[in-house]
């Protein structure tokens, strides 16, 4: 699997997210500049977390205009695998790739810990290797998390089974008091309407080592080794 991790002033994951993709590929991706108008010819894009220019404006509003971006979007729209994690999540919603947004937290405070996910839907390249319905632990480390998307999105959402994953209780339940940011629905991640592009705000790239302690990322990029090889 051939794959790019997107750079822009202020990401902060890029390397946690080649560091995964090359355990995952045994191959390095490349990392493309965000001022860079082509990506190279790459099964998958990564678009990381961090605070990509400073999380002005408005988180990922400003990386979802610059040059790369208009690349990734004409190739998602032809098809290609995208994932979006965390401010990657932002940036690919701002560019209009998923629907809904990303808003502040409930709490109004950044939240960083681990949290507890349910797999929704294991059909596509991204969480094949998960099976449907199980609990894994990532790490969440954002101030603009809660995502939001009016009744009828989320219906669509729901229906179309484009829920990726959602917050629930360490025991697998639905609860809101587990719930890090007050996202509507529990939502963590959604997929575009061909499963093609994946955005999440918690962090695979960061639970794929045993020194993370956690090892519940790992099928997520072998998944996708797996089926883009
Ligand atoms: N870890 C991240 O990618 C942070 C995302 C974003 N800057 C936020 O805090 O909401």
């Amino acid at each position: 699997m051939k794959a790019a991790v997107i750079v822009f002033p202020g990401s902060n994951r890029e390397r946690d997210a080649v560091a995964a993709l090359e355990r995952a590929s045994g191959t390095k991706p490349h990392l493309v500049w965000h001022r860079d108008t082509e990506l190279p010819d790459v099964d998958l894009v990564v678009v990381p977390g961090g605070f990509s220019y400073g999380d002005y404006l408005r988180s990922g509003a400003m990386a979802a205009h610059s040059p790369i971006m208009r690349a990734v979007k004409a190739k998602a729209e032809r098809g290609l695998r995208v994932l979006g994690i965390c401010n990657g999540f932002q940036i690919v919603t701002e560019a209009g790739l998923l629907p809904g947004a990303l808003m502040r937290n409930a709490a109004l405070k950044f939240v960083c810990r681990t949290v507890h996910l349910r797999v929704e839907n294991t059909d596509s390249a991204f969480t094949g290797k998960y099976r449907k319905g199980q609990i894994v632990r990532y790490p969440v480390a954002h101030h603009d998390g809660n995502y939001w998307a009016d009744a009828e999105t989320v219906k669509r959402l729901e229906g179309e089974g484009r829920v990726a994953f959602r917050y629930v209780s360490d025991s697998g339940a639905d609860d809101p008091l587990w719930n890090p940011n007050g996202s509507v629905a529990g939502i963590a991640g959604i997929f575009n309407e061909t499963r093609t592009v994946l955005g999440l705000m918690p962090h695979p790239e960061d639970a794929v080592d045993p020194l993370h302690g956690n090892l519940d990322g790992k099928p997520l990029f072998d998944g996708l080794v797996e089926a883009l090889s």
